[in-house]
C-alpha cells in the first residue's frame, strides 16, 4: 500500500459514525413482527420417506377405521361369550370347531353358531356370530367320532381379546393436528392410514451469508490476522434446528459492490438472509450500509439495548426480510436466537420454543453496563441449598460460551451488576437440566481433561469451571463444588498449594508442571543459556519485550520471585493463560514470558525449565464419600491417567504412585 493510501485507510477507519438508533428489545421485536408476517408458508407434499422432521400442514383426518375390522388381539378360538359361562379346568366347556382357520389376512366364510367355536390367529378378522376371543392357553383341542371340538377352560366376556373397528382411530376423526412435527410416532400413524405422501410446510429456505476480510473458511490455511468462519456453520444448524434449510452464500470481503451483488443473489434465492458481521462502527463494517440500498422499507431497526447483541440490524428489502447478526459470535448466536429462530419456526409452522426457566442462586457479583439488558452466560452447579449458577465471563467473542453454557439469566439494563448471593431466574439452553455428578472448579490443564475423559467413559458426568486457582478455592469453600483444582505458591514458604488449606479441606496430589522460560527457538538472548541468567540479562533491556501473567497466578509469582522488584519492558502485557503468553511470543508481540513446558512445546518454542509447579485438587471433606468423588480419586490413582499425564510431560504426585 502507499503512504497516501494508508493514509487515507487510517482517515476511514478513524471517522465517527453514528447510525445506531438503539432501541429496547420488546420495541425492536414489535417493528420487526409488524413488517415482517411471522406465518407459515404454503404447504407442498412429501413423499412419507421424505417427512420425517417436517411440518404437518394440514389436519390428518382419518380416511379409514383402525383397526380397518374387528380383530382378535389373541390366538385363540372365536366364541359365543354365553356359551363359555361356568367353563373351568376341572369342567371345561366342549365346543365344535368350524372348519376353518382364520390366520392373517382371511375373510371368515362361516358363521359362530352357538356351540361352536372358530380357530383365530393373532389379527384375524373376528367372524359372524362371534363375541369373544378365547386364548389358546386356556383351552385343550381333541377329536371325538362328531369330529375336532375344543375345551374351553375359562369363561369368556363379551368383547373379550376383540380390537373393535375403529377403536384405535375412527374414520373421519382427527388423527394428527396441523403444525405437528413429524416424528417416526406420526409417519407411523400415517403409513397405517394407506398414505404414502403428506401436506406438510414447506420449509423456510435461509440465505447465509459471512462478512469479513479476516473469515477463512474450515479446513483452510489460516493465515496470521484470519480467523476461521464459525457464523455460518452456527447459523446452518441453528436453522436446521429450528425447521429451516440453510443454503450458504460464502464469505464476502468487506466490498459494498461485492456484498450488494450477493445479498440481491441470496434473496432472490431465498425467504430470508442471514448476514453476520460488519453492522458495528468500524471502517470495514459495510453490511449495513447496503441494506438501505436494497429496496423499501429497508432498516426496520438498528441497535437493540441488548448486551450482547448491541448493532444487530433488521431490514426488509421488497418482502425477504434481511438480518444483520453482529460479527462477534455469541453475540450472533444470542441474536439469531432472539430475533431469527421465532421466525423461522413461525414460517415453517413450528410451535415457538419453549422455554425453561430453574432459579438459582448466583454465587460471585456479575458487572453489567448500564443502558443495555445483559445477559449472562452460567453453569448451574448443584449444592445442599439448591442450584448455583457461575457465570462463565466469557466475552461476545467467545465460541465457547454458547455451547458450555447451561442457561442464561438478565440483569436489568438500569443495574450496573447483580449481586453475589442473589436468586436468579436461569432460562435452559438446549434440552433439559442436567446437573453434573462432579464438579471441578479452579485452575484449568489439559491433564485434567486426561482425568475427565476416563471419568466420561464411566458414565460419571463431570462438569469443569475454569475460574482460576483463588476462584476455585473460594466457591469450594462455599460449597459449591467438589473440588479445587489449584496450583497456588506462597510466597512466604515457597511451597505450592498446602500453605492455603484450612478447616474441613484436604490436599489430593495432582502432577507436577514443569515451568520455565519460553522464547522463540534460535533467539541467541535465550538458547543455551540458563533461565536465571538468561532472565537478568534480558531484564534491563528495554527491546526485549515480556509478556506477563496475571496478579495471584503461580505463574506470576514465580517470576516476581525471580525478578526481585525488576520491572522489565512488557510488564504491565498481562494475560491469563499460559497459552496466551505461548501465543503472544510465538506470534512475535513479546519475546519471552513464563509457561508450562508442554504449551511451549505445542506451540514450536524454546523453553529454559527454572522449577516445577504442582498442580493440586483440594477436596471438601464433607464431599469425600460421594461416589462421583471416589471415582475420581480412583481415576486419579490409575495407571491410565498415569501414562497420559507422562504423555503430556507431567509428573504425576504421590497418589498417583500410590495408586499404582
Ligand atoms: N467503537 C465501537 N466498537 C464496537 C462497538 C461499538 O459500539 N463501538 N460494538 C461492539 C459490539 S457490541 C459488537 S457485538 C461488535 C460487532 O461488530 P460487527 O457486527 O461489526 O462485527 P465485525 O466487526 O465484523 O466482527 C466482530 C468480531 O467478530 C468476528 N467475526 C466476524 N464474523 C465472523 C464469523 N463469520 N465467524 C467468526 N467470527 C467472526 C470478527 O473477526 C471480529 O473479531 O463490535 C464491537 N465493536
Ligand atoms: O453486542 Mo456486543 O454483542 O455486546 O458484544
Amino acid at each position: 500500500m502507499k503512504d497516501r493510501d494508508i493514509i487515507e485507510a487510517v482517515r476511514r477507519a478513524a471517522r465517527q459514525e453514528q447510525f445506531l438508533d438503539v432501541v429496547s428489545r420488546e420495541e425492536a421485536e414489535k417493528r420487526f413482527r409488524a413488517a415482517v408476517p411471522h406465518k407459515p408458508l404454503a404447504a407442498e407434499t412429501v413423499e412419507l420417506a421424505a417427512a420425517l422432521g417436517r411440518v404437518l400442514a394440514e389436519n390428518l383426518t382419518a380416511p379409514i377405521d383402525l383397526p380397518p375390522f374387528d380383530r382378535s388381539s389373541v390366538d385363540g378360538f372365536a366364541v359365543r361369550a354365553a356359551d363359555t359361562a361356568g367353563a373351568s379346568e376341572p369342567s371345561p366347556v366342549r365346543l365344535r370347531l368350524n372348519k376353518e382357520v382364520l390366520a392373517c389376512g382371511t375373510a371368515p366364510a362361516l358363521t359362530v353358531a352357538g356351540g361352536s367355536a372358530t380357530a383365530i390367529s393373532t389379527g384375524g378378522v373376528v367372524p359372524r356370530g362371534a363375541d369373544a376371543v378365547v386364548m389358546i392357553e386356556n383351552t385343550a383341542f381333541g377329536e371325538d367320532d362328531s369330529g375336532p371340538y375344543v375345551d374351553i377352560k375359562r369363561p369368556a366376556s363379551p368383547g373379550g381379546f376383540i380390537a373393535f373397528a375403529g377403536s384405535d382411530i375412527a374414520r373421519g376423526e382427527t388423527a394428527l393436528r396441523q403444525g405437528l412435527e413429524i416424528t417416526s410416532r406420526e409417519i407411523g400413524v400415517l403409513a397405517a392410514c394407506g398414505l404414502s405422501s403428506v401436506s406438510v410446510v414447506r420449509r423456510p429456505r435461509v440465505g447465509i451469508i459471512s462478512t469479513g476480510d479476516e473469515l477463512v473458511p474450515p479446513g483452510g490455511d489460516l493465515p496470521p490476522g484470519a480467523i476461521y468462519d464459525s457464523n455460518s456453520a452456527i447459523t446452518a444448524a441453528a436453522v436446521r434446528e429450528n425447521g429451516g434449510e440453510p443454503v450458504l452464500f460464502g464469505i464476502i470481503r468487506d466490498d459494498e459492490d461485492a456484498l450488494a451483488t450477493r445479498v440481491e443473489k441470496a434473496i432472490a434465492e431465498t425467504d430470508l438472509v442471514v448476514l453476520s458481521g460488519g453492522t458495528s462502527k468500524g471502517a470495514g463494517d459495510v453490511s449495513h450500509r447496503i441494506l438501505s440500498k436494497l429496496g423499501k422499507p429497508g432498516i426496520i431497526v438498528h441497535g437493540v439495548a441488548l448486551k450482547p447483541g448491541k448493532p444487530i440490524c433488521l431490514a426488509v428489502a421488497r418482502e425477504t426480510p434481511v438480518i444483520v447478526l453482529p460479527g462477534f459470535p455469541t453475540s450472533a448466536i444470542f441474536t439469531f436466537h432472539t430475533f431469527v429462530t421465532p421466525l423461522i419456526r413461525a414460517l415453517a409452522g413450528l410451535q415457538p420454543r419453549g422455554e425453561d426457566v430453574v432459579d438459582a442462586v448466583l454465587p460471585v457479583r456479575a458487572a453489567s453496563e448500564i443502558g443495555r439488558t445483559e445477559y449472562v452466560m452460567v453453569s448451574l452447579g448443584q449444592t445442599q441449598e439448591g442450584l448455583v449458577a457461575f457465570p462463565l465471563g466469557r466475552g461476545s467473542g467467545s465460541v465457547t460460551a454458547f455451547s458450555q453454557a447451561d442457561g442464561f439469566f438478565s440483569i436489568d439494563a438500569l443495574a450496573d451488576a447483580a449481586d453475589a448471593g442473589t436468586p436468579q431466574s436461569v432460562h435452559l439452553i438446549g434440552k433439559g437440566l442436567h446437573v453434573p455428578d462432579l464438579v471441578l472448579a479452579g485452575s484449568h490443564d489439559i491433564g485434567l481433561d486426561a482425568v475427565v475423559s476416563i471419568l466420561a467413559r464411566q458414565g460419571v458426568h463431570v462438569r469443569t469451571l475454569a475460574i482460576g486457582s483463588m476462584g476455585g478455592l473460594a466457591a469450594l469453600k462455599r460449597g459449591e463444588c467438589d473440588l479445587a483444582p489449584v496450583h497456588l505458591l506462597d510466597p512466604k514458604t515457597g511451597l505450592y498449594n498446602t500453605p492455603f488449606l484450612s478447616e474441613g479441606l484436604s490436599l489430593v496430589p495432582g502432577w507436577r508442571r514443569r515451568q520455565g522460560v519460553v522464547f522463540r527457538k534460535g533467539d541467541t538472548r535465550f538458547e543455551g543459556k540458563a533461565a536465571r541468567d538468561a532472565i537478568a540479562s534480558v531484564a534491563g533491556d528495554p527491546d526485549i519485550i515480556l509478556v506477563n501473567r496475571n496478579a495471584g497466578s503461580g505463574t506470576r509469582i514465580l517470576l516476581d520471585g525471580i525478578l526481585s522488584g525488576q520491572r522489565p519492558a512488557g510488564y504491565a502485557n498481562q494475560p491469563k493463560s499460559h497459552n496466551a503468553v505461548a501465543a503472544a511470543v510465538q506470534q512475535g508481540r513479546a519475546d519471552w514470558g513464563m509457561a508450562i513446558e508442554n504449551v511451549a512445546r505445542l506451540y514450536g518454542l524454546g523453553f529454559l525449565a527454572v522449577g516445577d509447579e504442582h498442580y493440586d485438587f483440594i477436596l471438601a471433606d464433607s464431599r469425600r464419600d460421594r461416589p462421583a468423588v471416589q471415582a475420581f480419586l480412583n481415576v486419579l490413582g490409575s495407571g491410565e491417567v498415569r501414562a497420559a499425564l507422562h504423555a503430556l510431560g507431567f509428573v504425576p504426585g504421590d497418589l498417583a504412585l500410590a495408586g499404582e
